[in-house]
């Protein structure tokens, strides 16, 4: 009990003294960024709002200008609002700029150091990411597109035949895909036990790694205590256990099915063949390729979801973008990967959504590793902290009215006619994701974008060919207009669900139902 009192109070004594405000030495001719003043102790913490905190970033960038800092309980955070500082510093300095923040229960506890995602920048990092590329770059990507054909149609299949469940058909669409790429394990119903158990993790990081939601994360001291004394850590090794099995089962499976089945490929046998090529333990690997569906299923689904928001508030939009896919495509068959690079306004309209309504509108701290100094727009000099997280907050960022005229509207021809900045030729490549802020910055920035951009894309066009999209009615006849915000908090963020009335495009469901049975059979079933 004594033991227990001393290192409770011992605990207490660090806390304030870590809490303390310090005085930083300025280099000469620097400032400190400024930001809204803190109360004592916890800084600005109070003043978050814990849901949406995006709205009051950017109302803070028109106070304390485009780079700003807040103190979260002695955190250092520093908050970029333009694409121009986030280049400079992100990417221009991307060995500077590229690690994560310290969450001792999600990185060390959960995850092991294994969870690429939150890793610190480094050797380990840097290995998994060297797998990550060779599984996701462009030329690889291509060759999956032939699996998001498949997928896609089955996508649009119910999505005509059971429209108000959209979510899930976005949610299967995104999460088969990589679950076929990663183990060629195909999910017919969404339902599957192996399904839910990768859910259940997912749901388990986000929980853990959100921020407050375990004090060691605050006060690091804490990974001092022993295990008996600390039932994070009891509860750490649990969720760790009970993720790394799954991922292990996965591997193995996905491996077997390379051995088992002559030709098969997915992540685990390419990877497999070629093991030697990466310094990379199994545990490190079963780690790469089982967090890839936590990444990249829930953000595609709910992109998926906001164009979905787009299309049925902006229904000219839609018909344009209707307009040219029959011109390319004609009546007699869906759109496919070989009609992109004529469909610009396909790709401008995803581009589009993601401006307007980012997946991680909150973006993904970058933490910096050494101290720095950086010459803002308006000539002050300001100095920046080792150890200070950035957030490039997508939400601010593509609200720059120089670089988004009109920030808050659709304009899908921001990115097709010369009088908008964002206008580039030729128009058979442009506009596209690559390097869009909506993926992140630098060395960190999103892996799976050369996959999710194709998802997207084929997804998007197919919905265009085949649906006509309008308002639901009320009894009496009058349009109901969804919200053009109602969004769910958290990391990712997608519309609540919302009405809208579909139905399929004249004499198109049965060209449906034909490239559905064409690809699927009967079976509804896929190995690869
Ligand atoms: C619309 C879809 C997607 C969006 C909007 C999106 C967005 C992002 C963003 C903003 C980041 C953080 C980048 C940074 O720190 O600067 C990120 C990281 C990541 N994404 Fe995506 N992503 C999407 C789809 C995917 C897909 C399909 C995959 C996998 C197949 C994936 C895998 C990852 C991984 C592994 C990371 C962590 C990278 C690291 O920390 O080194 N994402 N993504």
């Amino acid at each position: 009990m004594l033991a227990t009192l001393v290192l409770l109070g011992a605990a207490l004594a660090v806390i304030v003294y870590v809490l303390q405000p310090k005085q930083t030495q300025l280099p000469k001719g620097t400032q400190l960024p400024s930001g809204p003043p803190g109360k004592p102790l916890v800084g600005n913490l109070l003043d978050i709002p814990p849901k949406h905190s995006w709205f009051q970033f950017l109302e803070w960038s028109k106070k304390y200008g485009p780079l700003y800092s807040l103190n979260l309980a002695g955190q250092k955070h520093v908050i970029i609002s333009t694409e121009d500082i986030a280049n400079d510093l992100l990417r221009e300095r991307g060995n500077l700029y590229s690690s994560r923040m310290k969450l001792p229960m999600a990185t060390e506890l959960l995850s092991r150091n294994l969870r690429p995602l939150l890793l610190p920048y480094g050797d380990t990092w840097r290995n998994g990411r060297k797998l990550m590329h060779n599984l996701a770059n462009v030329s690889v990507a291509t060759t999956y597109e032939p699996m998001q054909e498949e997928e896609s149609i089955r996508a649009v299949r119910d999505l005509l035949r059971a429209p108000e469940k959209y979510e899930t058909w976005f949610e299967r669409y995104s999460a088969g895909l990589i679950l076929r790429l990663a183990y060629s394990k195909p999910v017919v119903t969404g339902e599957e036990p192996f399904v839910r158990d990768v859910l259940a993790v997912v749901h388990t990081v986000e929980r853990v790694a959100s921020p407050g939601a375990y004090l060691v994360d605050t006060f690091p001291i804490l990974m001092y205590l022993p295990y008996w004394l600390a039932p994070f850590k009891r509860e750490g090794a649990r969720l760790h256990n009970a993720e790394i099995t799954l991922f292990r089962n996965l591997l193995d499976e996905g491996v077997k099915v390379g051995q088992t089945q002559p030709g098969a490929e997915n992540f685990c046998t390419t990877w497999h063949q070629n093991r030697e090529a990466y310094d990379l333990s199994n545990d490190h690997v079963a780690y790469v390729i089982g967090t890839l569906f936590e990444a990249g299923a829930g953000t595609t689904a709910s992109a998926m979801a906001s164009f979905m928001l787009a299309m049925t508030l902006h229904p000219a939009e839609f018909a344009k973008m209707q307009q040219e896919i029959d011109k390319v495509v004609g009546a007699d068959r869906v759109p496919s990967f070989s009609d992109m690079a004529q469909l610009s306004r396909v790709r401008a309209v995803v581009k589009e959504v993601l401006r307007w309504r980012p997946v991680t509108a909150g973006g993904l701290p970058h933490m910096l590793v050494k101290d720095d100094t950086y010459e803002m727009p308006d000539g002050r000099s300001v100095f920046l902290e080792a150890g200070t997280a950035f957030h490039p907050v997508q939400w601010s960022i593509h609200r720059e009215a120089k670089l988004y005229p009109k920030p808050d509207e659709f304009r899908p021809e921001r990115w097709l006619d010369p009088g908008w900045p964002t206008y580039r030729e030729p128009l058979t490549k442009f506009p596209n994701l690559q390097n869009f802020s909506a993926f992140g910055f630098g060395r960190r920035i999103c892996p799976g974008l050369n996959i999710a951009e194709r998802s997207l894309y084929i997804l998007a066009s197919r919905v265009a060919w085949s649906c006509e999209i309008s308002y639901q009615k009320t009894a009496a006849g009058d349009d109901i207009v969804p919200p053009s915000y109602d969004y769910v908090s958290g990391f990712n963020v997608q519309p609540k669900p919302f009405p809208f009335a579909l139905k399929p495009r004249q004499q198109r469901a049965k060209v449906v139902e034909r490239e559905y049975q064409k690809a699927w059979g009967s079976g509804d079933s896929k190995t690869s």
